[in-house]
């Protein structure tokens, strides 16, 4: 069974394979989108029973803005209501939300959202819930560079100083507890990383499903984290 000392302490998922499910129920894309609203949902409360402290999830990518027009408003509305719905929740449950990727594309009133949201539960510490929106790894490092380099420009740093705990922390991932994934999951089926988390990724370990994200509940968690813990992690050793 599940040993709670070899939880991960931190969980990233890709919840990956919405429209497929959707499409395979003769449904809109946008009923796929709900029912991976409903799997988050019941993803966290799974994650917070099971002792994981950070869930950070692979919500809307840069890459996503090229998806039609009419599929791009419906998830930002979703998520704007998911939160909207859960704040009270998250608040009573002790969760606290942040929101990683540039949310200054986003529209008005989702980024308002985002900021009542991130002030309500910053307080909170008994789980934390990561939101990656309009996410790009590669982006995140680039802007960790462009903050480094005008420090060098400013003199308050010299080259040689750069080392790689001054990059963890500018990092859209820096003031989360344990910023590094010990566990990546990904759904239906897809086995590449999509310009998700890059840099703090290094020594996650990959699990893969063909499972459609809609329907990953409990079964599909556990046989994930029972995967997670019989490998050994050497950390390159
Ligand atoms: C926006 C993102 C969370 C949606 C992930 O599901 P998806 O739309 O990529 O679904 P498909 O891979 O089935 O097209
Ligand atoms: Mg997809």
């Amino acid at each position: 069974g599940l040993r709670r000392e070899l939880m991960p302490k931190h969980v990233a998922v890709i919840m990956d394979g919405n429209r497929r499910w959707a499409w395979s129920r003769g449904l809109m894309p946008q009923a796929g989108y709900l029912a991976g609203a409903g799997a988050l949902k019941v993803v966290v409360d799974l994650c917070r029973k099971w002792g994981i402290h950070v869930l950070t999830v692979f919500a809307f990518s840069s890459d996503n803005w090229l998806r039609p027009k009419v599929e791009v408003d419906f998830l930002m509305g979703l998520l704007e209501s998911v939160l909207k719905d859960e704040v009270a929740s998250m608040s009573r449950k002790g969760i606290r939300l942040s929101v990683i990727g540039d949310v200054s594309k986003l529209p008005q009133s989702l980024r308002e959202f985002i900021t009542q949201c991130e002030n309500t539960t910053k307080n909170n510490s008994r789980f934390n819930l990561v939101i990656a929106i309009n996410y790009s790894g590669k982006y995140d490092i680039v802007q960790a560079c462009q903050s480094i380099a005008r420090k060098v420009k400013d003199g308050v740093v010299e080259p040689e100083e750069i080392n790689e705990f001054m990059i963890n922390n500018e990092l859209g991932t820096n003031l989360m507890p344990f910023p590094y994934p010990d566990l990546l999951i990904r759904t239906s089926g897809e086995v590449r990383v999509s310009n998700f988390f890059l840099w703090q990724l290094a020594y996650t370990e990959l699990y893969f499903t063909d499972t459609l994200w809609p329907d990953f509940g409990e079964d599909e968690l556990l046989r994930a984290l029972h995967v997670f813990q019989r490998r050994v992690r050497r950390y390159g050793v």
